[in-house]
């Protein structure tokens, strides 16, 4: 066993990466992204432990991939989600890579491994074969590097090097900064990160995502509720009755929002808005359906088609349900040729039958984003 810790950052917000899914969450095949790398990085060598660190709103959800590794929520920086994981290092070295950079050939983390002692921070880096102007003046490209990770350093120098409100772009920068020695390993053009959307097409590892469609089912009730406005589907019907909840009651989106994070194994509604939380009290379920939907596309998938089952023996329901599809289309950005919904009465049965409440029914279909088509 090493006694090098592998970190895997993984908590960036791709704001430069101008596609609907996040860098981290492309999938490759069926894995997501950080899976795949940290998973290709951990079959060139045995480290002490390996630590994923994850953006704060993914945390649980990427928890439920694979049990081999630590997860560490990440910070508003590059350099504050390596101090969180180092909180949790072990090891005397540490070896940290941006899961932006997919394709790390297995010489390259070799090649760090062997010369860990010769620096207190081991870099890989690449010659400059273009000219370069700095400020408008051109410069010796021969004096230019530039830098990649994986980087390699002594945990206990990195860790005092970050003990600063100076903000680096890189290890290797803080631990020159601090004084310590830094040695440089020829890096590789397969180590680009991935940055920019057109980057994608220089990153010669990853296959296609898998093809397979992904279905996910929602169910919920809500009881009628007097002197309370209802909204259903995102629409306000003209009842003197709502229903009774903590946010708008909105019964319809509830459920698809459980179809949705159903089809994508993201668990309930309740685990991302907690009814005990006053932050959703009375809140417009709209708002609640759109985060989600946001997070159902940063993390990879796209919504192929929705179908949803209203069953309630009073409002009568058909008078609004093109509108509430096309409400549903505009929160779902989804044509309105995907989306279906039926209504059926109770024939009177139980306490929908008695007309206390209404329950829905949906049933969501996903597929993920193939950034190998667009
Ligand atoms: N708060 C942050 C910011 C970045 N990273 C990680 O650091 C690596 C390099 O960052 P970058 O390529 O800039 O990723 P993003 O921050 O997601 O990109 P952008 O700056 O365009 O938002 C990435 O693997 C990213 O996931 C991180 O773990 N925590
Ligand atoms: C660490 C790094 O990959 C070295 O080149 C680079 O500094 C990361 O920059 P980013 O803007 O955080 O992607």
């Amino acid at each position: 066993m090493l006694d090098v810790t592998l970190i895997v950052l993984c908590a960036g917000n791709s704001t430069r990466f101008d596609k609907s899914c996040k860098k981290q969450w492309l999938r490759v095949g069926k894995e997501p992204l950080w899976l795949n790398v940290t998973n290709r990085l951990n079959s060139f060598s045995n480290f002490y432990q390996t630590i994923v660190v994850s953006h704060k709103d993914e945390l649980n959800y990427m928890q439920n991939f694979n049990d081999d590794y630590i997860y560490v929520e990440g910070g508003i920086s590059r350099q504050e989600s390596i101090k969180n994981a180092l909180k949790v290092v072990k090891s005397k070295y540490v070896m940290i890579s941006d899961v932006a950079r997919a394709c790390i050939p297995e010489l390259v983390v070799k090649e760090l491994l062997q010369n860990k002692s010769k620096a207190d921070c081991i870099v890989p880096v690449l010659d400059v074969s273009d000219t370069v102007i700095y400020e408008n003046n051109t410069i010796n490209r021969d004096e230019v590097k530039l830098i990649q990770t994986p980087q390699l350093s002594v945990t206990q120098i990195l860790n005092n090097a970050l003990n600063t409100s100076i903000e680096f772009t890189d290890e290797s920068s803080a631990i020159k900064n601090s004084g310590h020695q830094v040695f440089y390993i020829k890096g590789d053009i397969s180590s680009k990160k991935l940055t920019f959307g057109d980057d994608i097409k220089q990153i010669p590892c990853l296959k296609e995502p898998s093809g397979l469609f992904f279905t996910g089912t929602g169910f919920d009730i809500h009881a009628f509720e007097d002197n309370k406005e209802m909204f259903l589907g995102g629409i306000k019907l003209p009842y003197e009755y709502g229903f009774k909840a903590h946010s708008d009651g909105d019964v319809l989106i509830h459920s698809l929002i459980d179809a949705l994070l159903g089809a994508a194994g993201a668990g309930d509604i309740g685990e991302f808005f907690p009814d005990t939380d006053d932050t959703y009290k009375g809140i417009d379920s709209k708002i609640l359906l759109e985060k989600i939907v946001n997070f159902i596309y940063s993390v990879g998938y796209e919504i192929v088609n929705i179908d949803l089952t209203i069953i309630a023996q009073k409002p009568k329901i058909n008078p609004f349900k093109n509108d509430i599809k096309s409400s549903i289309s505009k929160l779902l950005n989804l044509p309105k040729q995907f989306i279906n919904i039926k209504a059926t009465t109770a024939e009177k049965l139980g306490f929908i039958g008695r007309a206390e409440g209404v329950a829905v029914q949906s049933i969501a279909n996903l597929k993920y984003y193939n950034w190998m088509e667009k």
